[in-house]
């Protein structure tokens, strides 16, 4: 019998589940229904020990209320993204639902596409509990090194902050700006997500590993990122529902620029990478934005 499940079979979570099948057996559920290799209900997977959530940051919550029965359950968020109606962390909304020790995080650079190809990576399993890393990374294939920082804010900081640095980055390519400028704003992206995320008690060290400048230097440079092909449609002109549409898979960094652009706000912390994509989500041309941010 099965004791690890993945909830969530968009893109990550069926990644997950490929990573996942390799050493034990590894049950799968969703919404909506699939012809996946041991898809079940979501009752059944609820009965294992081990869960992987895999669901877009601003549906977690409510699923977790409709869903969630806590039965002692050891869960690890797969999900990169702030929730935009509170400005909370993934952290503290799972809090409300499972206790901390039960909680672990997973960050790096990991395109779901390469993962489930089984090509080399290194992931982050983030969890103030150094046990529940223990138990989670047996079920790791050889694949995938598993490292373990107990840095869970910085983890989550560096996962959500990237996505909305790569939607910067793909309209900086989208207006053929050139190397020199897409480096300059990767590297003050990064400077600019290690302040945000020291004002809430971040480790330094977390931006400089896999976490941080592994992740943001991955999803900010390739096309394989939806959050920086977002970037790139809007450096064309066009409207952020004809990008999400033609997407078709969740986008994390749109959302979550709305809540750092609060949070930033509201603890008055210096932003201005993110705060322009927020306004070119609301209008402003690009061209202004990127001008703005790149002259001297
Ligand atoms: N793709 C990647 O390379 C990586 C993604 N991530 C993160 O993982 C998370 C998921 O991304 P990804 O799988 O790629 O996204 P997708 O858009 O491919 O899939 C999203 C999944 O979430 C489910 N879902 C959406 N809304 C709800 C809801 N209200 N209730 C229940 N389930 C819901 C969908 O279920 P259904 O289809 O069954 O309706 C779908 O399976 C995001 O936070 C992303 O940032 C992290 C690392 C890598
Ligand atoms: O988080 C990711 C890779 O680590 C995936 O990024 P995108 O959601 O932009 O595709």
């Amino acid at each position: 019998m099965a004791n690890i499940a993945v909830i969530g079979a968009g893109k990550w979570g069926q990644a997950l589940h490929y990573a996942l099948s390799q050493k034990q057996e590894c049950l799968i559920t969703s919404r909506t229904k699939r012809d996946i290799k041991n898809f079940v209900d979501l009752n059944t997977a609820m009965q294992c020990e081990y869960l992987v959530i895999a669901i877009p940051a601003q549906q977690i919550r409510q699923w977790l209320k409709e869903n969630f029965s806590f039965k002692n359950q050891k869960v690890l968020v797969a999900s990169k993204g702030i929730e935009a109606s509170s400005g909370k962390f993934l952290n503290e909304i799972y809090e409300e639902f499972i206790p901390r020790e039960n909680l672990g995080f997973i960050s790096g650079p990991s395109f779901a596409a390469e993962v489930i190809q089984g090509l080399p990576c290194a992931l982050v399993i983030n969890s103030l509990n150094k046990s529940l890393f223990d138990e989670y990374e047996k079920f790791f294939p050889n694949f995938i090194k598993t490292y373990y920082s107990d840095d869970v804010i910085g983890a989550e900081i560096c996962g959500a902050y990237k996505n909305v640095l790569a939607i910067a980055s793909g309209i900086c390519e989208g207006l053929n700006l050139g190397n020199n400028a897409r480096a300059s704003l990767i590297s003050r992206g990064l400077v600019e997500m290690q302040r945000f995320g020291s004002h809430f008690g971040a480790k330094m060290e977390t931006f400089i590993g896999l976490s941080g400048a592994g992740d943001l230097f991955l999803t900010a440079s390739s096309e394989l990122s939806r959050n920086f092909r977002v970037g790139l449609g809007l450096a064309k002109n066009r409207t952020l529902e004809e990008i999400l549409e033609e997407l078709g898979e969740v986008a994390e960094g749109v959302k979550t620029s709305y809540a750092i652009n609060s949070l930033s706000q509201e603890h008055q912390i210096y932003t201005p990478i993110a705060n322009e994509v927020f306004s070119i989500l609301q209008g402003k041309n690009p061209i202004d934005s990127l001008k703005d941010l790149l002259r001297s």
